[in-house]
């Protein structure tokens, strides 16, 4: 049900749960309508039913009642004839009473009830004879005799019978009562029970609605708390597993746009210490580099070995490298060959061998400069000599971008003890060597050793 949920969108979630509240609702008010209605039904079919007895009831005690003083009239009779009619009206009250008895038995429902009309049936048999002969005397002239027999034998029975018919009455009285009571207990349960689906209507409603609002905050509160997180820079953070409706959305647009944020960030991190051209680093970036190698040969100056002999880390070479003629290269090629054989100088320089901690940048226009950490001058001067070589036969090895031969000149310049000086001396130094370079005919390697170094001669280099 819960991973249901994961997966619907928020506008679906709320149509859901509305139309399950609603639906509760319904039924509830179906079934409070319902039992209701049946309550009603009921009572209305009780009553209906509890009058037709009683008025068979009625019916059959004023046949009764009506034998009795006719019975008692017979005795006052003046012809033969008003007593025939006398007691064939008596003959005919029995036969109707019967009928009505018998309908009134037929619907009987209870044990009680049919006890009674047991009883009314046992009078009517026994009063049966007594009729007869009634009827006997009547034809054969002597109504007194007749009503004296009614008055003797029937009269008492009727008056038993009367009272069962009112026990009858009485009966169904206590039964309507009893309906009622019974109804009312009913409705009172069904009150209860419609109250209690009201109350778990509702209590459904408020946890629907409290699980609704948990399943919409909760991955808001995520997706503020992941926003706040890479608001304050915290770009790689995992992205948190979430639902897939809008909030999912939303976390998951919030990662893609961390994740363009950091490549973003990784691409101006590289154009701010790269050179855009040659993809050497740049003036910025090298100035910085220079600083630092010169503070850690500095600190291993400082380290110095019991023998006083200069550890290999306290050594910091620098190379400055500049195409000879390159104003005329441009002048004849065009400045994009132009651009593209400084490209082509930057590659041959890394093509030269040297170190992972060897670090090129451009200097300006056409200078570039090499920094050879834990480097002395020989060793610095035969990666100088490696890349002056390098660019040399860059043409002739059949690099497609360069348009001619080009040649280089570097300064070289190497300091042993950072203590004594700067990188404004070794950059000052480098920059003289390569003029001396520059001077003596180009296309050569020239170098400057700082105070405690020794100059070491630079390979032999034959003019551009
Ligand atoms: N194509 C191109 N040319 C550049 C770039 N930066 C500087 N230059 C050119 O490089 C040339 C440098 O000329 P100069 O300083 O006279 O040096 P050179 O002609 O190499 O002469 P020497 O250094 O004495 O051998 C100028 O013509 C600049 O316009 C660049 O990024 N691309």
């Amino acid at each position: 049900m819960r991973t249901f949920f994961r997966h619907l969108r928020i506008g679906h979630r709320l149509v859901l749960c509305f139309s399950l509240i609603l639906l509760l609702m319904i039924a509830g008010a179906w079934l409070a309508v319902s039992s209701t209605r049946h309550a009603r039904e009921s009572l209305m079919q009780l009553v209906v039913r509890s009058n037709a007895r009683q008025a068979d009831i009625r019916d059959m005690r004023a046949l009764i009642e009506r034998q009795d003083r006719i019975g008692q009239r017979l005795a006052l009779v003046n012809s033969v004839e008003d007593a025939q009619n006398d007691m064939a009206a008596i003959v005919d009250d029995t036969v109707s009473y019967r009928r009505i008895e018998k309908r009134f038995a037929a619907q009987a429902e209870t044990v009680q009830e049919r006890t009674m009309i047991g009883r009314m049936e046992d009078y009517d048999r026994s009063v049966a004879p007594t009729l007869e002969v009634a009827q006997a005397s009547v034809k054969g002239y002597n109504p007194g005799m007749a009503a004296r027999m009614l008055d003797r034998e029937a009269a008492p029975l009727h008056a038993a019978w009367l009272h069962v018919l009112d026990d009858l009455a009485e009966l169904q009285n206590q039964r309507v009562a009893t309906e009622i009571q019974a109804l009312s207990a009913y409705a009172d349960r069904n009150d209860l029970v419609i109250g209690g689906v009201a109350v778990l209507a509702s209590l459904m409603a408020a946890f629907v609605g409290w699980r609704l609002t948990l399943s919409i905050t909760r991955p808001l509160k995520q997706a503020v708390l992941f926003a706040s997180a890479v608001g304050s820079g915290q770009l790689d953070i995992p992205l948190p597993r979430s639902s897939d409706d809008e909030c999912g959305m939303l976390l998951l647009a919030l990662k893609v746009m961390a994740t363009q944020l950091q490549e973003a960030n990784a691409r101006m991190q590289r154009l701010a210490i790269e050179d855009g051209l040659t993809g050497a680093f740049n003036r910025r970036h090298f100035d910085d580099v220079l600083h630092a190698e010169h503070e850690r040969a500095r600190r291993a100056a400082l380290r110095r070995r019991d023998d006083g002999a200069v550890e290999e880390a306290a050594h910091l070479a620098l190379l400055l490298i500049d195409v000879d003629h390159f104003k005329h290269f441009n002048d004849r090629f065009g400045h994009p060959a132009g651009d593209a054989c400084l490209r082509a100088v930057v590659s041959a320089v890394r093509e030269a061998g040297l170190r992972p901690g060897d670090f090129v940048a451009r200097y300006g226009g056409e200078e570039f400069v090499v920094v050879l950490p834990s480097c002395d001058l020989s060793g610095a001067a035969c990666v100088a000599e490696r890349i002056r070589q390098k660019v040399e036969t860059l043409h002739a090895r059949g690099e497609p971008e360069l348009a001619a031969p080009v040649s280089v000149s570097i300064g070289l310049a190497a300091m042993c003890d950072a203590r004594d000086s700067t990188p404004a001396d070794l950059l000052r130094a480098a920059d003289l060597a390569m003029y001396d370079a520059k001077h003596n005919g180009r296309n050569q390697v020239r170098q400057r050793a700082l105070e405690c170094c020794s100059a070491v001669e630079a390979p032999a280099v034959a003019p551009a």
